[in-house]
């Protein structure tokens, strides 16, 4: 199967930063592939390369098979960009809007009609694009950029600022887009989003890409412990790690006055000495995540 995305040695300096800085990377066709990483990592730069916005200083790119720059003609049309909200046109309505992006592929209003609906906006399509909330014009980017049908999707943090219900609703519909065949490529600050949606993630940093992988296979490949945490007081940590030495089990206790912490290989014999003990209040069992990851790779705490 062809790549949607082969991208090798990809840079790209503004003055003094080097906002990408050897970047390789491939989208498999069909993928829901996510870039994550902070602040300032590159990963806007790096899809503006893709998106034929930004011709790199060095590297080479090939988008559908083709270059994405110089634009490309024969590549726009098969691509969407979800723009920024702030990039609507002034005072049209939602509909309008779409309308209008639909006109400049050619496509007629039953398309751009269909695809409010799409995004669960056919209720709000007389409003004003400026009096949609976060989440409704989040939607209508989305509608705008799939308005001509592309194969490939680029969204650059589509959920940013959204409240958690609005989230959510937004990684449904990304799901669906991706199931209907379209490879969606998305740069995500939330480590918890990019785990969620994403077949593999490229987790960048200071322009570079550190690892790439499908997020369970980054978390796996840690081999981090599981950490168990009740409430403290009815077992103390002295107790619990005599009792788990007595039983053969390796665990390292703590606890901090409010919580014990016990980080585990094997959880299940720590568990049923928990629940001897009678000492499960409070349980949580939590394993490694894309954070313990990033930590990691980077040696640094993830601060999105
Ligand atoms: N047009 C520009 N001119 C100068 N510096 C820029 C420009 N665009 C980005 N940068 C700098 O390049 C670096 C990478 O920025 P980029 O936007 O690609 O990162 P990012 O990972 O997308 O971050 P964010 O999540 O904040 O958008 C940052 O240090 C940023 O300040």
């Amino acid at each position: 199967m062809t790549a949607a995305i082969a991208a090798e040695g990809l840079r790209k300096r503004y003055g003094d930063v080097q906002a990408v800085d050897g970047v390789d990377l491939e989208v498999r066709s069909g993928e829901f592939f996510g870039v994550l990483g902070p602040n300032g990592a590159g990963k806007t730069t790096t899809l503006e390369i893709l998106e034929g916005l930004r011709k790199p200083d060095e590297g080479s790119a090939r988008v559908l098979g083709l270059s994405p720059w110089p634009r490309n003609s024969a590549l726009l049309p098969r691509i969407g960009v979800q723009l920024q909200a702030s990039a609507f046109f002034e005072r049209l309505t939602a509909r309008e809007q779409i309308v209008t992006f639909g006109s400049l592929y050619g496509v007629g209003a039953a398309r751009a009609d269909a695809m409010l609906a799409r995004v669960g906006l056919a209720d709000s399509a007389g409003t004003a694009a400026e009096k949609l909330s976060g989440g409704q014009a989040q939607r209508l980017a989305i509608a705008c950029a799939l308005v001509h049908d592309p194969e490939l999707l680029f969204l650059d943090e589509p959920t940013t600022g959204l409240d958690p219900q609005a989230r959510r609703n937004l990684w449904d519909l990304l799901r669906e887009i991706n199931a209907e065949g379209r490879t969606v490529v998305l740069t995500t600050h939330y480590l918890d989003e990019a785990e969620i949606l994403c077949d593999r993630v490229a987790v960048m940093d200071h322009g570079r890409i550190l690892k790439t992988d499908p997020p369970a296979t980054l978390v796996r490949e840690l081999d981090a412990p599981t950490r168990l945490t009740v409430e403290s007081g009815r077992l103390t940590a002295d107790r619990a790690r005599e009792l788990l030495d007595g039983s053969g089990t390796r665990a390292d206790v703590a606890d901090d006055g409010v919580t014990l912490t016990i980080a585990t290989r094997t959880p299940a014999p720590v568990l049923a000495l928990l629940a001897e003990q009678d000492a499960l209040r409070g349980l949580e069992v939590r394993g490694a995540t894309l954070e313990d990851v990033f930590l990691q790779l980077t040696g640094r705490e993830y601060r999105a």
